[in-house]
């Protein structure tokens, strides 16, 4: 029983738990620190690997470094062995190496969501990895493993290689033809906001107000990172890609406009979530 709010996981039983495999964000704002505040929003327990550490603030990325895919394959199995997991979310994915030892992993987990955010530049700009090597390595490995897939729309041109195409329905449907499960293609209305959702299906619009704060740094990151905490407690797709994005519109609203001088991070307290 869900008591008529559409989430299956009962709140008194165990909390569901939810991995990030991604990079550190210096500036607290994206990478793996704003998927564990996303989570810890959201309810759900929060574990972490980290694949890349990067040295970046609001203004920028200005140094980045990759984890060894021996220590990367060691935390996948400190996590795995003893908390489990209800959910994986994948951020940035920095090499091919890397993402098929993830493909290897993950693929022995049993009916688990699996989020991929496919980040390959940051909301100022920044490269953030994706060469050519690794976006097949993303195409033929990950997207075959992935329920849910949210690149925006520019990463959806690359993923797909369909490099011209300017409507987010053709390019979800391409994403879910290469494997995935479903596509949610995020600030898909140019002018306006929202998100483009194929849900392997039926398409469906999510739309909503367009935020001026200039507080959107993670954005993207707390918007899959909620999603995935969502799935992980049974909400379903539709529902769950809805409310992900109304709590990040509102997080950009209120966001932390206290914090840097370039674009200031999003703020999760605004809001009220379905339990
Ligand atoms: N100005 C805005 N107003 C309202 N909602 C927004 C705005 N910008 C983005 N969003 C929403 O925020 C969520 C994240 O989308 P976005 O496209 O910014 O992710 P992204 O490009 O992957 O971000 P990042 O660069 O942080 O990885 C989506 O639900 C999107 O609709
Ligand atoms: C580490 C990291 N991951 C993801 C993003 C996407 O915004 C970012 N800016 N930094």
């Amino acid at each position: 029983m869900d008591g008529g709010t559409g989430v299956s996981g009962n709140p008194a039983g165990p909390r569901a738990r939810c991995l990030t495999i991604g990079s550190s964000d210096s500036g607290g704002g994206a990478g793996i620190q704003g998927d564990l505040k996303a989570f810890a929003r959201a309810g759900v327990y929060g574990a972490s690997v980290i694949v890349g550490v990067t040295a970046q603030n609001t203004l920028g990325v200005t140094a980045t470094t990759s984890i060894g895919t021996g220590m990367v394959g060691h935390q996948l199995k400190a996590v795995l062995d003893d908390i489990g997991t209800d959910g994986v979310k994948i951020g940035t994915t920095w090499s091919a190496e890397l993402i098929w030892l993830l493909v290897d992993r993950l693929v022995w987990l049993d009916e688990v969501p699996v989020v991929l955010d496919p980040v390959m530049v940051s909301a100022a700009g920044s490269a953030l990895g994706g060469d050519e090597e690794a976006v097949t390595a993303v195409r033929e490995g990950l997207l075959p493993l992935t329920w849910v897939a949210t690149p925006n729309m520019t990463e959806a041109r690359r993923l797909t290689r369909l490099e011209e195409e300017k409507d987010p329905a053709k390019l979800a449907e391409a994403i879910v033809e290469l494997g995935a499960r479903a596509a949610l293609i995020t600030d898909a209305f140019p002018g306006g906001a929202g998100d483009w959702l194929f849900d392997g299906e039926r398409h469906h619009e999510i739309t909503g107000p367009r935020r001026a704060s200039g507080c959107d740094h993670g954005a993207g990151c707390a918007h899959s990172a909620l999603l995935t905490a969502f799935l992980a407690r049974g909400m379903p797709l539709t529902r769950a890609a809805r409310t992900a994005h109304a709590t990040v519109s509102l997080a950009i609203e209120h966001g932390a406009a206290d914090i840097g001088n370039g674009r200031h991070p999003v703020e999760l307290t605004a809001g009220s979530l379905p339990w």
